[in-house]
């Protein structure tokens, strides 16, 4: 390798006697010590160029991530950049006697006509992207404007930190998609000239849509994160007429990602006082012209039954569907949950999705979530629902986990009659009114949980509390998605 090097530098010092160089000097600071801000660019597009690593003399500096490590040249490094077929040689040097610094870009006379311009344009831009993703990600939700005493119940935007981890990398969905979005993502960021030139506002509107908890709202989180644009979350419901949602959106920025969630449930109840023409202009962007490079994202659950207006062209650019977890969507879910890359029981939770998909992904990363201690067991839950008629698998998600956590229990149910005949008296089935949504053996014991997470189980049996304990997991969930039925002391 350092003979390779070396050869190289010989062959790039003869080569520099064939031709004519023009240099320009960049320094840190002008006459009146003011810093030079075209050096702060450059210093900040070298950086972050790869051939840093390749300079002889890096510094290492901590990023403002835990586990961000930033290369940083030294002084009186060389680097080569190559741009449209040039090459182009930086020095940052050093006065020994002031120490005050400069670049030097040295480019050959015959370039020099063709790219520099268009060069330096370049490392604006790129400066530009480069603090556009080191920016803080805000997130903007509504309230309604105290201030204003007499203002007729007008809005305005509150913003946080937006610190949801979720990356393009933690979204589990197919990966063509995912590059999709991404080269789209990419390409919308680099058309600003493109979009003026047709004539159009620069925004890109998306439609997720999907049945609850498979990852949409997760997704913008990603798409927010990917491209360090400010979140603005508008709840139709809370705003009160056409003039209040475009004052709403004058006071947003550009850059940015504007959200409605669950657009058909608006659509449907009419549960917004904006009218559907008002609607159909704002996803124009008729409303948002103020503004420049935005990315509208809509979700639903459901696109049956919506006015194919909404969904036309222009108003959607990219409608992307988001299923109900299937194999591939499982493994990717138990390698980031669990660890696991195979298991010997994959063939069977394989065989198991094949009567079709019936748990969310959501579902099945709290499966996993709640027994990450026990992989086998999270991934027998998983086969055991799958094994449940799926026409009797019930479309709520609470009732599913129910239903999950009644399959156990119905597992136990042989070894332990005296918990069914218990549980059978303490609850009985008609009271539920489901009995005729799940087979008998599948609510027999709701009521079961009360007496086992109170402690009282001297009506069980050591064993059978052991065992129920096992799927403590599942009861938790449970109760979190009923929202605690028992306070913590009984627990
Ligand atoms: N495709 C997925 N990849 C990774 N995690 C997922 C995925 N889908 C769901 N999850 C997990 O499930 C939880 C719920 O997902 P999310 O809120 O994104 O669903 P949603 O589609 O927005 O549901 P809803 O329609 O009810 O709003 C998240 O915490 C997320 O971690
Ligand atoms: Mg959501």
């Amino acid at each position: 390798t350092s003979i390779l090097h070396i050869l190289k530098n010989w062959l790039r010092l003869l080569e520099d006697k064939f031709y004519v160089y023009q240099f320009y000097k960049v320094p840190q600071f002008n006459h009146n010590m003011q810093e030079n801000q075209l050096y702060r660019k450059i210093s900040t597009y070298l950086n972050s160029l790869p051939c840093v690593e390749d300079s002889d003399f890096t510094n290492l500096f901590s990023g403002s991530k835990s586990n961000d490590i930033n290369l940083v040249l030294n002084a009186n490094q060389k680097i080569v950049d190559n741009f449209l077929g040039a090459r182009i040689s930086w020095i940052n040097e050093k006065d020994e006697k002031t120490g005050v610094r400069s670049f030097v870009l040295k480019i050959r006379r015959n370039n020099k006509r063709q790219i520099l311009r268009t060069y330096l344009q370049h490392i604006h831009s790129k400066f530009d992207e480069i603090e556009q993703r080191r920016k803080e990600v805000r997130l903007f939700v509504i309230v309604n404007d105290e201030s204003n005493r007499n203002g007729n119940g007008k809005r305005r935007w509150i913003s946080v930190p937006f610190t949801h981890p979720a990356t393009f990398d933690t979204v589990v969905m197919e990966q063509d998609l995912k590059n999709k979005v991404k080269v789209d993502l990419e390409t919308f960021l680099k058309s600003k000239q493109h979009y003026n030139r047709i004539g159009r506002i620069w925004k890109r509107n998306y439609l997720l849509h999907g049945p609850s908890g498979t990852g949409k709202s997760t997704f913008i989180a990603a798409m927010a994160n990917f491209l360090s644009y400010d979140v603005y979350n508008i709840d139709l419901s809370k705003v009160s007429d056409d003039s209040d949602l475009k004052l709403l959106l004058l006071q947003s920025t550009n850059k940015s990602l504007i959200v409605i969630e669950d657009l058909d449930s608006y659509l449907r109840n009419n549960s917004t006082a904006l009218s559907f023409s008002t609607i159909l202009n704002f996803m124009d962007g008729i409303f948002s012209c103020y503004g420049d490079e935005r990315v509208m994202i809509f979700t639903m659950n459901s696109k049956d039954q919506i006015d194919p207006a909404v969904l036309r062209p222009g108003r959607i650019d990219h409608h992307i569907h988001f299923p109900l977890c299937d194999f591939n969507a499982f493994k990717s879910l138990a390698n980031s949950h669990l660890g696991l890359k195979d298991h010997k029981l994959f063939p069977q939770v394989e065989e198991s999705f094949q009567t079709g998909s019936v748990l969310s992904p959501a579902e099945i990363s709290e499966i996993m979530i709640s027994n990450r201690s026990s992989p086998s067991r999270a991934l027998k839950l998983v086969i055991s629902t799958h094994q449940s008629n799926s026409k009797l698998v019930p479309s709520r998600t609470s009732d599913k986990i129910e239903m999950i956590q009644n399959n156990i229990e119905a597992d136990l149910a042989p070894k332990h009659p005296l918990r069914l005949s218990k549980s059978k008296s303490v609850r009985p089935v008609e009271e539920s009114g489901e009995s005729d949504k799940y087979p008998q053996g599948l609510i027999k014991s709701k009521s079961v949980r009360p007496m086992v997470e109170s402690g009282e189980s001297g009506a069980f049996g050591k064993e059978s509390v052991n065992d129920l304990r096992k799927f403590y997991g599942l009861i938790r969930i449970k109760s979190r998605k009923k929202s605690l039925d028992f306070d913590t002391s009984e627990k």
